[in-house]
């Protein structure tokens, strides 16, 4: 199989460790990805370092595949080459392309897993895996199909950062998800909490604004190559797309 996180990126794991080691993951549409969606992995890993003592082998960001059929998502070829521009201001995040590259919706759980399994193989030991997101994801889950939820409780456990403008109210320490499963979750602190979004960039872009410092240079230049966003949102929504029955909005 294709390396999911290209082997020069892995951390070296002493051979006398026995610490745990884990893989960091961040699902979503990257439409396109944000220095928030870089800035996650970091602090997730930060904390993961400082506070459990775990080997972190790496990041891995990895965009839905176009059979989400969310409104307004750009392709998962641009998308993708967004992402691999993003990653390469870091030396331990990459990006999986095993959903831009299945024709069907994968879920979430399915994903972690191809990755444990992929770095379980190349490094022959166990790997956990941790889904890194913003607490908008787990609001979300209860429109999922449950046992996507159930399955990605068994595989994985999440590292969730508060959303700061966040469009629900709603805390995270009440959602059903998290009371029925808390020990699955890890919360990063809310100091480094701000609202960029993809969807703002998207809106900057449209209106001929400055992105600048939202995402990476790198990105901006190949937004304004290929032109993308020009146009204002114009939500075309097929209510037989994944995205429609399952994504909570
Ligand atoms: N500013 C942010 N604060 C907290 N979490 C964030 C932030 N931006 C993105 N995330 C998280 O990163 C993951 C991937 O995000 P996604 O690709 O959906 O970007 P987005 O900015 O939420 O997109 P959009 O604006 O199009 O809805 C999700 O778990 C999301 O919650
Ligand atoms: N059943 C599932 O596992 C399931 C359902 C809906 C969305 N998701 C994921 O949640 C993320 C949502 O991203 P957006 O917030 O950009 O729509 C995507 O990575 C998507 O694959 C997973």
């Amino acid at each position: 199989m294709m390396s999911m996180l290209q082997r020069g990126k892995l951390s070296q794991i002493p051979e006398d460790s026995d610490s745990e080691v884990v893989v960091l993951v961040e699902c979503g549409s990257f439409n396109p990805v944000t220095v928030f969606h870089l800035l996650l992995l970091e602090l997730a890993r930060d904390v993961i370092e400082r506070e459990e003592g775990m080997i972190v082998l790496g990041g891995l960001l990895s965009p839905v595949g176009d059979a989400y059929g969310k409104p307004g998502l750009a392709s998962s070829e641009d998308r993708l080459k967004m992402c691999e521009l993003a990653a390469q201001s870091s030396s331990w995040i990459d990006v999986c392309s095993v959903e831009c590259d299945s024709e069907v919706f994968l879920p979430t759980w399915k994903v972690l897993v191809m990755i444990r399994e992929d770095l379980c193989a190349y490094t022959n030991r166990a790997v956990h895996v941790k889904l890194v997101c913003g607490e908008d994801l787990v609001h979300s889950m209860p429109k999922w199909a449950p046992e996507n939820v159930e399955n990605l409780f068994q595989q994985a456990s999440l590292l969730v950062m508060p959303r700061s403008g966040a469009k629900s109210n709603e805390n995270l320490l009440d959602a059903d998800v998290y009371q029925r499963r808390p020990e699955k979750f890890k919360l990063l602190g809310n100091s480094l909490a701000f609202n960029v979004s993809s969807s703002e960039i998207r809106k900057r872009v449209s209106e001929d604004r400055s992105i600048k410092y939202l995402t990476c240079d790198p990105v901006i230049q190949y937004i304004e190559e290929r032109r993308l966003y020009r146009e204002s949102e114009k939500p075309e929504i097929s209510e037989n797309s994944y995205w429609f029955k399952h994504s909570g909005q």
